[in-house]
């Protein structure tokens, strides 16, 4: 890995691996007894594992001038293995607080196994550490093959990718440790918020430099929804982390958002995250893997181009839906609902885009689970989208907020949509980037599609029953005008279904094992190639060849 990096690309990674280094030193020091030294001596530790995996390769031969008539790809190989790692760590975690909901004994008497610190752990490992490491991954793909053009350099996406995930891991860490900004999806502290701006605006100005020097006149629809991604991240992220450390030793901030303008504000931010990271990016690979796959051109390239517009212009109107029935004035509650109803449109156009590109290769999907993970993604995306803007309409919010009716909402988009349209795409990528004929073992692809749409159907039917009755309940009242049943009462009748939900979330993970253990088999099968060996020629953009 190191060898593929110029000599310059080497120091440059060394000084940058000594300074984080340094800052995590700095860090230790100044929070003296806080958690943060903690950190600090984490940042320090994987920064020094950094130095010394640069310094073993240091002095190794200049890579050949022919790299850069290929593609680069070892960074997007790295962002596959951690995208899969974060998925069996954030998915156990996932089956675990839905075992805590029922069996509320499980933290064995620790703070740090507490539900409150689980959750987080998993929401932050599963979107941005699965999901975010295979958005990573398949948009430096995809921006390659779509320009023919190679990454501008060899460093900036080791940078991105390695200062991602050390992002991801001081969050879930930290969670454990206590620290929060309670913000949800937001919760990591100011310290590793100003670490993410540096990785993510470094992301953003590579995906540019690697368009700029495209071959490809047009600029294909995938790298458009990947674009909106990133640069829109980038601002959620910063306006919704403006705030001021207690002091500089101490892991604590308070937002400088106050009231409603902070409630505003997270949500403003929480919804962009669906629509942004969870949403358009995924899209960006439903745009390039499911017609690669399918063998067939989108069905209309002209309703990409419509969705892509109505999606980014009316998701970000949305937000207040977060917030009826609050303090929140109610015209901008009126107003979130009223986007939110026609985002339904932009949203089926992408949806129904795809399934139509299916027509004429239904025979494909019948025979081939990868592509079978894609045409399922995109109905989920389509039921997700469809609940979404019903749930956004105040009086059925009445219902339905507070309750699991929202969480089945939530993992029918992440498993049925987010989850599944990853590993469709990655089963594409894998055996293209590692050159075989296929994965390991297309048996076991068959049984992880299977397992993961029975997980998710068990999971998202618990949390609707679960939902409509929870709220139900809470909303019954007495002939004499009393509440008729007590909290209580209603977390009993959860439990049959807390239960259901953890054996549905037990089969989807074993189904995310399994695709681990195949794309590992696969990549192990992979006879070791000597560094650019293995290098896809610019010319031919999915045939594999010598550079
Ligand atoms: C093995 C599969 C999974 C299981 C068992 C699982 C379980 C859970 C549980 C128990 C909660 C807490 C619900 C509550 O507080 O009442 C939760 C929340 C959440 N999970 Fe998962 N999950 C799984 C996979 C995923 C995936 C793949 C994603 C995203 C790509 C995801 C995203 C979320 C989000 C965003 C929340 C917060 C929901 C909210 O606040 O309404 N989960 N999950
Ligand atoms: C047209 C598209 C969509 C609309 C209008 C929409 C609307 C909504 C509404 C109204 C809520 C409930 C708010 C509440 O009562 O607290 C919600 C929650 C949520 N939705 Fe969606 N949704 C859409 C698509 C999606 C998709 C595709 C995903 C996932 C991939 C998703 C993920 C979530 C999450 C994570 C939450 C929970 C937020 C929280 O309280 O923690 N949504 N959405
Ligand atoms: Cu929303």
């Amino acid at each position: 890995m190191i060898l593929t990096l110029t000599e310059t690309e080497r120091q440059i990674a060394l000084a940058i691996s000594v300074a984080v280094g340094l800052c995590g030193l700095v860090l230790a020091a100044a929070g003296n007894q806080d958690t943060m030294e903690i950190h600090g001596w984490l940042i320090l530790a994987i920064a020094a594992i950094c130095a010394i995996i640069v310094i073993r390769g240091i002095w190794g031969p200049e890579p050949p001038k022919s790299r850069l008539q290929s593609y680069y790809d070892e960074p997007i190989k790295a962002g596959i293995i951690a995208s899969m790692a974060w998925a069996v760590v954030a998915m156990f975690v996932g089956v675990w607080v839905a075992a805590l909901l029922a069996f509320p004994d499980l933290t064995f008497d620790s703070a740090w196994a507490s539900f409150g610190r689980l959750r987080p752990v998993h929401t932050s490992g599963v979107i941005f550490g699965f999901g975010g490491n295979a958005l990573i991954a398949t948009s430096l793909h995809v921006v390659q093959r779509t320009s023919r053009a190679r990454l501008p350099d060899q460093l900036s996406a080791w940078f991105v990718l390695v200062g991602y995930n050390l992002f991801c891991i001081l969050a879930a860490s930290g969670y454990l440790l206590g620290v929060t900004q309670s913000k949800e999806y937001a919760e990591a502290e100011w310290y590793a918020d100003i670490w993410l701006v540096i990785v993510w605006v470094t992301y953003f100005i590579l995906y540019i430099r690697t368009l700029a020097r495209r071959k490809e006149p047009h600029i294909y629809v995938a790298n458009w929804y990947f674009m909106a991604f990133i640069l829109v991240v980038a601002i959620l992220h910063i306006i919704n982390n403006l705030a001021i450390p207690v002091s500089l030793g101490h892991a604590k901030s308070y937002t400088i958002w106050s009231g409603v303008q902070d409630a505003m504000v997270q949500w403003w931010y929480g919804h962009n995250a669906v629509a942004f990271f969870l949403t358009a990016g995924f899209l960006g690979m439903l745009y390039y893997y499911l017609p690669i796959r399918a063998q067939r051109p989108i069905f209309s390239y002209r309703l990409s181009i419509l969705s892509f517009w109505g999606i980014t212009f009316f998701y970000m109107w949305a937000g207040s839906h977060h917030l009826h029935y609050t303090a929140l004035p109610h015209w901008v509650q009126t107003l979130g609902m009223t986007f939110s109803v026609m985002l339904l449109v932009p949203s089926w156009a992408s949806a129904g885009n795809a399934l139509l590109t299916l027509n004429g290769a239904w025979h494909r999907v019948r025979d081939d689970a990868t592509l079978r993970f894609m045409m399922v993604a995109a109905v989920f995306y389509g039921i997700s989208t469809f609940e979404g803007s019903f749930l956004a309409i105040r009086p059925v919010n009445s219902l339905s907020h507070y309750t699991d009716w929202t969480v089945g909402h939530v993992h029918a988009g992440a498993l049925g949509w987010v989850a599944l349209i990853t590993f469709g795409s990655l089963y594409t990528l894998v055996p293209s980037l590692w050159k075989r004929e296929a994965m390991y073992s297309p048996a076991l692809v068959e049984w992880h599609f299977w397992l993961s749409l029975a997980g998710t159907l068990v999971y998202i039917f618990a949390m609707w029953n679960s939902g409509i009755i929870q709220g139900l309940m809470w909303r019954t009242y007495t002939e004499e005008g009393t509440l008729a049943y007590s909290f209580l009462d209603s977390l009993r009748a959860m439990y049959p279904y807390y239960i259901a939900r953890t054996l549905g979330g037990l089969l989807f993970l074993i189904g995310a094992v399994i695709g681990a253990y195949n794309m590992w088999r696969t990549i192990r099968a992979a006879s070791a190639q000597a560094p650019f060996e293995g290098d896809v020629p610019l010319q031919a953009a999915t045939a594999a060849g010598r550079a």
